[in-house]
């Protein structure tokens, strides 16, 4: 049996949880994502714990948790300023809906447990001694890198449609390969994808998106059908087999949406639909629209001074990300460069306002506005020095 000798911090801080509830006559064990991310040597984020106790009986153990899902057999536990969840051992039964199971049943094995789980690298356990129990060959799973479903694929798939997005997503996260029949499987049932909710799809699209193998990844997504189910993708698999042809991937969502934005051909009085239709918020899509109007116009001439002064430096640093992704020759140093070197750069940095134009006999109303317009033109040119004096001047020569 394996064995970790040395584990990081955050598995020892969560060590006296599993204790606790050992010496209360329960078993306990590490599960999931973060058993198998320490023996990738990746990051841990969260560890999760399942347990033989109740979680009644979990509460019963701490003095301070949290109901977070006890209809599913999880309980938030806090502990010495870090908070866990700790579920009780369960199979899902009654999927009718491809979504959330119907009712949990809570079993008395870890065995059970972990073969209601998704892929074989995520059915891993590890005990209170650093030891990884491994029921399906995760272990061997994560040597050869695949993404292989526990037990029957379609079943797993049919309990949950999510984990065919999941299964492209780990593939994306941790370049590893999809397993022959679990990807059959995904083939023939990617429709099941149209019962999930657009926002657990879009989170896992994202991670895919934004994974360190997207490419690859992307491909088998387009290859098992799964875009077809998917908002806005339907019948667009030519437009985006682009994605796996870019010479980088994005590290950005903004990015990440702008791109595949552009690859579709979608016009700018259409983006807000699609980012909706996709449940992005409204920051992110006012960001993608500026980053996709100012790609056009990069695309099309070199930005004037006044234009670079518009899009601000974060949305010009993220076009000229998303050119460079997409192979479009920008001279990104020389746009930066003057972009820093632009007189103002924020509307709050010139040197007058609505009042100081009013108190030079300037009277209220739509001229004002228009007179600040050019002011504020004049100065990001480097026609009018961005003083109250030289502006004063200016304005007595109207
Ligand atoms: N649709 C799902 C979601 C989760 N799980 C199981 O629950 C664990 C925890 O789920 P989650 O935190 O969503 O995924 P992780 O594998 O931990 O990945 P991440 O690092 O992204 O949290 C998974 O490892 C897997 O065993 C599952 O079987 N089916
Ligand atoms: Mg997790």
């Amino acid at each position: 049996m394996m064995k970790l000798k040395k584990l990081p911090n955050i598995f020892q801080d969560a060590m006296p949880v599993l204790k606790i509830l050992e010496q209360a006559g329960y078993e306990a064990y590490f599960v999931g994502g973060s058993v198998r991310d320490v023996l990738l040597g990746r990051q841990i984020h969260d560890v999760d714990i399942a347990t033989s106790a109740y979680p009644e009986e979990v509460k019963e153990q701490f003095a301070k948790t949290i109901d977070t899902g006890i209809k599913h057999g999880t309980v938030t536990v806090l502990y010495n300023g870090n908070s866990y969840e700790i579920t009780t051992f369960r199979t899902e039964s009654g999927y009718q809906d491809f979504r959330r199971p119907d009712h949990v049943t809570f079993v008395q094995n870890l065995d059970e447990d972990l073969k209601r789980r998704d892929f074989t690298i995520n059915a891993l356990a590890m005990n209170t001694d650093g030891q990884i129990l491994d029921l399906f060959d995760g272990l061997s799973d994560l040597k050869k890198k695949v993404i292989r479903a526990v037990g029957d694929p379609e079943k797993r798939f049919h309990e949950d449609a999510l984990r065919m997005m999941r299964a492209v997503r780990f593939m994306s996260q941790l370049k590893f390969d999809l397993e022959e029949n679990t990807q059959k499987a995904i083939e023939d049932h990617h429709q099941l994808l149209k019962k999930i909710s657009v926002e657990r799809i879009r989170d896992e699209f994202v991670k895919m998106g934004l994974g360190s193998n997207a490419r690859e990844a992307f491909q088998v997504f387009l290859d098992t059908k799964l875009s077809e189910d998917v908002p806005d993708f339907a019948g667009k698999s030519e437009l985006l087999s682009v994605f796996p042809q870019l010479q980088f991937s994005p590290a950005l969502e903004t990015s990440l949406w702008s791109i595949i934005i552009i690859l579709l051909k979608i016009q700018n009085d259409k983006i807000g639909t699609f980012m909706r239709d996709w449940k992005n918020s409204n920051a992110m899509t006012n960001e993608v629209e500026q980053i996709v109007s100012f790609f056009d116009v990069l695309s099309d001439h070199v930005p004037g001074d006044y234009e670079l002064f518009e899009i601000g430096k974060k949305n010009l640093l993220n076009t000229i990300d998303v050119a460079h992704i997409l192979g479009q020759p920008v001279d990104s140093e020389a746009l930066v460069d003057r972009y820093l070197a632009l007189p103002i750069k924020d509307t709050s940095e010139l040197a007058v306002d609505g009042r100081f134009l009013i108190e030079n006999g300037i009277r209220p109303g739509p001229k004002l506005g228009q007179l600040l317009e050019e002011i504020k033109q004049e100065v990001v040119a480097g026609n009018l020095e961005n003083s109250e004096a030289a502006i004063g001047e200016f304005l007595e020569s109207k």
